[in-house]
């Protein structure tokens, strides 16, 4: 694992832990409360936002908005218990070296 991995998996252990906290202190656990259908429709209105931003190509704005979908994309892996690694696996798989060759390749 990287350190750019490092935060979103950081993020997806909370969220974890956000499924047996109290929503009336957490965002997040008031979000898993209210269910797939919300968290979808969170996912998808953030989506939209990252759209928007990337229309008017404000960086800060991009960085901004694309934060919010990452954030909203961790809620919803974890809401089918599908940790982070798994699609870095994906993606690996489709780069077409493992993570071992990878970190040798950025070595050099
Ligand atoms: N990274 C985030 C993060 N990114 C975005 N958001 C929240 O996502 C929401 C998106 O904003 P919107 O205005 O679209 O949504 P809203 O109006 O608040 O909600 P709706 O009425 O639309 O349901 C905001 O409330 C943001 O605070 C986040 N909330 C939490 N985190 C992380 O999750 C951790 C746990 O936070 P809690 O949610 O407080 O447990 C925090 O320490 C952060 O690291």
């Amino acid at each position: 694992m990287n350190q750019r991995d490092d935060v979103l998996e950081a993020l997806y252990q909370v969220i974890q832990e956000r499924k047996t906290a109290s929503a009336e202190t957490s965002y997040t656990a008031s979000l898993l409360q209210k269910g797939l259908d919300k968290i979808l429709k969170k996912f998808g209105e953030e989506a939209t936002e990252v759209v928007i931003a990337g229309k008017g190509g404000v960086r800060d704005e991009i960085v901004y908005e694309m934060a919010d979908l990452l954030f909203h994309a961790l809620v919803l892996l974890g809401y089918y218990d599908i940790p982070p690694d798994t699609v870095y696996a994906e993606l690996r798989r489709r780069f077409g070296i493992s993570g071992i060759a990878e970190k040798a390749a950025r070595q050099e």
